[in-house]
């Protein structure tokens, strides 16, 4: 029977991202999984954390058995400095990144079938003069994509977003016909084709408040989000909106609905994480390769405690699973 292989990146060496993977590598998983990390910081967080591990060495293009309870399969890239758990060292951004490069590469080249993430700490890796702004920006710079979409699922709530880690002032430029139809067709295309959804019921929010109260509070959604709307629609898609974000989170609304857009990350994911944080799974639509992460940061304050929900990292890591055994059979 075969099993997809995932590579697991901890994240920021001083967070929880070390812990998770410690803590999830203690039951047996359908699929093998390889963690590109340091494996002196992985041993000693193990040891903080009385989790008993045993550590291999990954080569690269080497079969790697199904996961077996207590046993990793580690690609050392050494950090830059020595890691304490919860204290953020700048000189470790880099290595951070190099963590990702490796495992973008490897899912370009098809030596993975998978890319889970742990999570990172932006601030700390900006201040090592990395410009980067989120794993979703950086995946799709690395594969050559303009434009992917990020969506977090977690159960009766999907929620995907037209803008990212930008800041607020940029949000309303950044919405154009164009951004927005690639969002949405994206979005449209794996919800039929990777989640099985006949016709999605895709509800889209406003961005102003009441949706722009027919112009009088903004006019994105008269120039921009209507007319993208009715465009796709048109060509068979099954959109709906643009609807008020502050009343749309609603089950009448949301029964039957295969996914809510939102226009940027604050008016969507906090539902989505008062619903289900720690139950929750954020997934990267159109990328070459399937990528799925946490719902969560890097809990610096949780960091070597042992005191930390692996719920988001377990589901991570199925959905990971799952998307590569249905892309089998694509
Ligand atoms: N996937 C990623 O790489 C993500 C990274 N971040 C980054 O994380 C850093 C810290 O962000 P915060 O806003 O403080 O969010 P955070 O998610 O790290 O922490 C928020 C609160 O939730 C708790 N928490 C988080 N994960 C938990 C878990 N698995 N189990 C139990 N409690 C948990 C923390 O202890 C804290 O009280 C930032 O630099 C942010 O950019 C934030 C979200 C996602
Ligand atoms: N709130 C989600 C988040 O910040 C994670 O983004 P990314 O690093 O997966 O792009």
């Amino acid at each position: 029977m075969s099993y997809p292989t995932l590579i697991f990146t901890p994240g920021e060496p001083a967070g929880i991202g070390p812990d998770l993977i410690l803590k999830v590598a203690q039951q047996p998983l359908e699929a093998a999984v390889v963690v590109c990390a340091d494996k002196n910081m992985l041993r000693e967080r193990a040891e903080l954390l009385n989790l008993p591990v045993t550590f291999h060495k990954y080569e690269k293009g080497q079969k790697v058995p199904k996961h077996e309870a207590g046993h990793l399969w580690v690609e050392h890239l050494p950090v830059c400095e020595p890691v304490t758990a919860g204290e953020l060292t700048v000189a470790n951004g880099h290595y951070v990144v190099d963590c990702l490069k490796r495992a973008s590469d490897g899912n370009l080249a098809g030596e993975f079938d998978a890319i889970v993430t742990g999570p990172v700490h932006k601030g700390v890796i900006n201040q090592a003069g990395v410009a980067f702004s989120g794993h979703t920006e950086f995946l799709a710079h690395e594969a050559d994509c303009n434009d992917v979409v990020m969506m977090l699922a977690t159960e009766g709530l999907r929620v995907a977003l037209v803008t990212t880690h930008i800041p607020l002032a940029y949000v309303s430029k950044a919405i154009t016909k164009e951004r927005l139809t690639n969002i949405l067709t994206i979005l449209h295309n794996d919800l039929t084709n990777k989640f099985g959804e006949v016709q999605p019921k895709i509800l889209v929010c406003g961005l102003n408040p009441h949706a722009g109260e027919s112009g009088h509070l903004g006019h994105e959604e008269i120039d921009t989000i209507a007319p993208v709307i009715e465009t796709l629609n048109a060509g068979g898609m099954n959109l709906h909106g643009p609807y008020p974000a502050d009343t749309i989170f609603q089950p009448k609304y949301l029964d039957d609905a295969s996914a809510v857009v939102a226009m940027y990350h604050d008016q969507g994911l906090p539902v989505l994480k008062y619903k289900g944080f720690g139950q929750a799974v954020n997934i990267t639509l159109g990328l070459p390769y399937i990528r799925t992460s946490v719902d969560h940061g890097t809990a610096l304050d949780l960091a070597g405690t042992g005191n930390i929900n692996d719920g988001s990292c377990r589901l991570a890591i199925q959905t990971a699973i799952d998307m590569a055994n249905a892309s089998y059979y694509e």
